[in-house]
C-alpha cells in the first residue's frame, strides 16, 4: 500500500478523502448509475443461465464477482466494460495475491509481480486522470471517485495520491460484496421459509412495476424491508471481516480493564455478533429477528439499517472514537452490530454494498429457482465458500 492510502493515513487527510469519496458513494446519483450498470451488466448473465436450459450449473461467488467488480471500478474511476476492464481486473487479483506473500521483493517472488501489477494499475488510473484534465472533464457532477477528489481543488490530493487511493479503495470493496451475495444464497438456500417471503417480497415489486411499464430504482430496491433483514443477517451470521484494530493513544479504561497508550486492540466481530447475550440462538439464520428490536438504551425500535453506526456508544483515547460499549447489555444498541466497523473509519461502501447485494438478489429470486449444492464457509484467512457456492438453476415461466 502507497505511503498515502486511505488505509494507512490518519488525521486530516484521511478525513477528507474518506468524507470526499464516502459521501459520494451515497450520493443518490451514484447509486442510480450503480442501478442501471447492475441491471445492464445482470441481463447478459441471465439470459446465459436461461440459455442453458433447466438445471444449468454456476458458481454464484465467480458471477458476483466479475460483476461487482466491473461496478466499483466504473464508480471509482470511470472504466467502462471492455479489454482494458479485462486487464485491470488481471492485474489486481497478481496485486492482491502479493498483500499476504514474504515480504522478499526480488525478480520473480509473489510480492515482486504483485508491486509490478500496482505500477501498472497505477498507469492506466494516471492515465485516465491526465485524460480527464487535457478534456476538462470535471465541468457538471462528478462520475467517479476521481472527479470528486480532482474537483476538490486541494493541492494535497496529488495525483498520485488519487490514483493510489484509488487502488487501495479496490482492496476492501472487491471481494466483500460478492462474498455478501454468496453467503446469502448460501443461507436461503439453507432456509426454505426465508427464501419464499424473500421471493414473494421482490416478485410483488417486479409485477408492480412491470404493470406500471416503470423500470426499477434503487429506492425500490432499498424499500424492500425483508431482503435488507436478509442482508442484515447475513451481515451478522457472516462476519465477512472479522474485526477492526485500533490503538490507544493514551491510557484508556473499559469496564474495569486498563488499556495503556500504545496497545493495539483487535475488535473480534463474531464476538459481538454471535453472543448469545445479544442474539437469541446466534448462530441461526433468521431475518426475522430484524423485524422489531427495542432498545432500552434508545428507549424506541432500533432498526441497525437507519441507525447511522458510530455515533453512539463510543470511547475517548483510541486513534479515533471506537465503538465499545454495551456488547453485554441485552439491547439493540449499534456496538452490537457492527459489521461495517465505526467511527471516522465506518466503512464508506456500506449503502453500496447492501444495494448491490439487494439488485443482485432481486434478479436472482425473480427469474429462477435453485437447487444448491453442498458447500461450507471458510473463514480463514478472509471469508468465502470453498466450491463458489454452485448452485443448478431453472429459469422461472
Ligand atoms: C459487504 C461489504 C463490505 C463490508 C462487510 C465492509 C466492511 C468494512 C470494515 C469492517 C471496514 C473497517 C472499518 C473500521 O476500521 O472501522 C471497512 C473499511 C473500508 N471499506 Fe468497506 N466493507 C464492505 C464494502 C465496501 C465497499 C463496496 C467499498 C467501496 C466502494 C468499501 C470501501 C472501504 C474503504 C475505503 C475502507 C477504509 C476506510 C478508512 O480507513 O477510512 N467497502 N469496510
Amino acid at each position: 500500500m502507497g505511503k498515502s492510502s486511505i488505509l494507512v493515513i490518519n488525521g486530516g487527510l484521511q478525513r477528507r478523502v474518506h468524507g470526499l469519496v464516502g459521501a459520494f458513494f451515497k450520493s443518490p446519483q451514484l447509486k442510480a448509475q450503480v442501478t442501471a450498470d447492475m441491471q445492464r451488466l445482470l441481463a447478459p448473465a441471465l439470459a446465459s443461465w436461461r440459455h442453458q436450459g433447466p438445471g444449468a450449473r454456476l458458481r454464484i461467488q465467480d458471477h458476483a464477482k466479475t460483476i461487482v467488480f466491473q461496478i466499483l471500478v466504473r464508480g471509482l474511476i470511470g472504466l467502462e466494460a471492455g479489454p482494458e476492464m479485462q486487464q485491470l481486473k488481471q492485474q489486481f487479483q497478481e496485486f492482491i495475491v502479493g498483500l499476504m506473500s514474504l515480504p522478499i521483493k526480488l525478480p520473480g517472488t509473489r510480492l515482486y509481480r504483485s508491486l509490478q501489477a500496482k505500477k501498472r494499475m497505477a498507469r492506466v488510473i494516471q492515465r485516465i486522470i491526465q485524460e480527464k484534465r487535457r478534456r476538462r472533464a470535471l465541468d457538471g457532477p462528478p462520475r467517479d471517485a476521481i472527479d470528486v477528489l480532482m474537483g476538490a481543488g486541494s493541492e494535497e490530493l496529488t495525483d498520485e495520491l488519487i490514483s493510489d487511493n484509488m487502488i487501495d479503495f479496490m482492496i476492501p470493496a472487491e471481494d466483500s460484496v460478492p462474498v455478501l451475495i454468496t453467503l446469502a444464497v448460501k443461507f436461503l438456500s439453507e432456509c426454505p421459509l426465508a427464501l419464499q417471503q424473500l421471493e414473494e417480497e421482490n416478485m410483488e415489486l417486479k409485477m408492480r412495476k412491470t404493470d406500471l411499464g416503470e423500470t426499477l430504482q434503487w429506492t425500490d430496491y432499498m424499500s424492500l424491508s425483508f431482503t435488507q433483514h436478509v442482508i442484515t443477517e447475513t451481515l451478522r451470521v457472516g462476519n465477512i471481516i472479522s474485526g477492526i484494530m485500533r490503538k490507544a493513544v493514551r491510557d484508556v479504561e473499559v469496564k474495569g480493564h486498563l488499556i495503556p497508550k500504545g496497545w493495539r486492540v483487535f475488535m473480534y466481530f463474531r464476538s459481538v455478533h454471535l453472543d448469545d447475550m445479544l442474539y437469541e440462538d446466534p448462530c441461526k439464520f433468521n431475518p426475522w429477528r430484524w423485524k422489531v428490536r427495542t432498545s432500552p438504551t434508545f428507549g424506541r425500535d432500533v432498526d441497525p439499517i437507519a441507525t447511522p453506526l458510530g455515533s453512539t456508544n463510543m470511547i475517548e483515547g483510541f486513534d479515533e472514537w471506537v465503538l465499545w460499549d454495551s456488547w453485554h447489555e441485552k439491547d439493540m444498541s449499534t456496538s452490537s452490530f457492527t459489521p461495517f466497523g465505526g467511527g471516522l473509519r465506518l466503512c464508506p461502501g456500506l449503502d453500496l454494498a447492501r444495494l448491490e447485494a439487494s439488485i443482485f438478489l432481486h434478479h436472482l429470486v425473480t427469474s429462477f429457482r435453485w437447487v444448491a449444492e453442498e458447500d461450507h464457509i471458510v473463514n480463514f484467512p478472509t471469508v468465502r465458500l470453498k466450491g463458489g457456492m454452485p448452485i443448478r438453476v431453472t429459469a422461472k415461466d
